[in-house]
């Protein structure tokens, strides 16, 4: 199969969907690997490593999208990549589209294949593909709050650990998934005093078994978030419907209740957000100011730490990479249900529920496609 690897064009985003020896693997096999000149130069994977572990190199990214049968890409593409997209090409990449709906149209009107890595389920439950870059946006989350608690930063001027006779920062996380387990566990770790709200009891007990109470567990009620709202200097948002627009559990009016100062960081601004004053950031200008409440809504937290997210992430998509380059996607989603969970888009028919639902289109049933 012809397999092209994009360079990742969203603001500061240097991750890459192949590595060095991801595309080895990949000729090894008998396919044909073509790399964007310099893609995977911000994870620190040279052109050479690329050329000697068998892939072609091209320059020219017109070609590098046009001659291709399989797309790999990190972040959802933007509107000049959706414009490349052709039917009969397969794309596999983050797409986060109940939260953009023109995103979602473009992909339609593409008529390309199109699998989102954020959907993929695993038999033993989770999202194994959205996990290692949870995992590096969780523990990235609370360094952004820290930052963004200082006074140049437009924060309250608190240190989260607070000092001998002064008390340490309250730090809310709402989710207590990948993200917001990472997050807390950070934030115990910087001597923070932590909370964390979620809706599932089995989460809830899990984080309890496996903090031995250094952490507090909330179910997460109205009652639950309007005290945390009152109480916290830094809330960490964290929660996820999968393939959904995430729920708004912080409203404008509740930012009167909060400290002067204090520091909204919304990680799931990728799913829309969960905090109604929320709109996507960049790492270039990562906050703003609401009420006097700091804003941080990055929507490729990992981008900022492109070595080690490379590496996380192809760890996670080479056995589903190798899946679709070895038997094309329709064999390799119909041997695999929760592979096909994956499948968002496919020759302008929406085959995810959450994503229909979103923007009142017709739903198609991935099964129907694949047979
Ligand atoms: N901004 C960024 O760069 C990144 C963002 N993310 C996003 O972070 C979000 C969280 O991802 P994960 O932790 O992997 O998901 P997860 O599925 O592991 O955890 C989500 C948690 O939210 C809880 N939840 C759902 N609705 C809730 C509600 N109304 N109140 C309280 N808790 C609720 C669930 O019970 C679950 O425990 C996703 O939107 C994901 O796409 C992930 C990586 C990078
Ligand atoms: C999950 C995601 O969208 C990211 O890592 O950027
Ligand atoms: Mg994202």
């Amino acid at each position: 199969m012809k397999i092209a690897v994009p360079k990742e064009i969203k603001n500061h985003e240097y991750r890459v969907a192949l590595t060095p020896s991801g595309a080895r693997e990949l000729v090894g096999r008998g396919h044909v690997v073509t790399v964007q000149a310099g893609a995977g130069e911000g994870a620190g994977f040279r052109d050479g490593d690329y050329e000697a572990a068998g892939a072609r190199l091209e320059a020219d990214v017109a070609k590098v999208w046009s001659e291709a049968e399989l797309i790999l890409k990190v972040k959802e593409p933007q509107p000049e990549e959706v414009a490349r997209l052709s039917r009969g090409q397969t794309l596999f990449t983050y797409l986060h589209l109940a939260a953009e709906e023109p995103l979602t149209r473009g992909l339609m009107e593409s008529g390309a294949t199109c699998i989102a890595y954020e959907t993929i389920t695993a038999p033993q439950g989770g999202l194994p593909l959205l996990a290692p870059m949870s995992t590096v946006a969780g523990r990235m989350a609370v360094q952004a709050g820290a930052h963004s608690l200082e006074k140049a930063q437009g924060g309250a001027g608190v240190l989260l650990p607070g000092v001998p006779g002064v008390a340490p920062a309250r730090v809310t996380v709402i989710g207590g998934g990948v993200v917001g387990e990472n997050a807390a566990r950070m934030a115990l770790g910087l001597g923070a005093e932590v909370t964390v709200l979620d809706k599932s009891i089995p989460r809830l007990e899990a984080l309890d078994d496996r903090y031995q109470g250094r952490m507090k567990t909330v179910f997460s009620t109205a009652d639950a978030l309007e005290e945390a709202v009152r109480e916290s200097d830094l809330i960490i948002g964290a929660v996820l419907v999968p393939g959904a627009a995430a729920p708004k559990l912080i409203t404008r009016a509740m930012l009167a209740d909060m400290k002067p100062g204090s520091v909204l960081v919304d990680v799931a601004i990728d799913q829309g957000g969960c905090f109604e004053t929320s709109k996507p950031t960049t790492h270039a200008e990562p906050t703003y100011v609401v009420d006097g409440v700091v804003h941080y809504c990055v929507a490729n937290m990992p981008g900022a730490v492109a070595r080690t997210s490379t590496q996380a992430l192809t760890n996670a998509t080479m056995p589903f990479v190798t899946a679709l380059a070895d038997k094309g996607w329709k064999q390799a989603l119909a041997d695999d249900s929760h592979f096909a969970a994956g499948l968002n888009v496919h020759e302008g028919q929406v085959t995810y529920q959450a994503v229909a639902d979103a923007f009142d289109l017709e739903y198609v049933e991935a099964a129907k496609l694949i047979g």
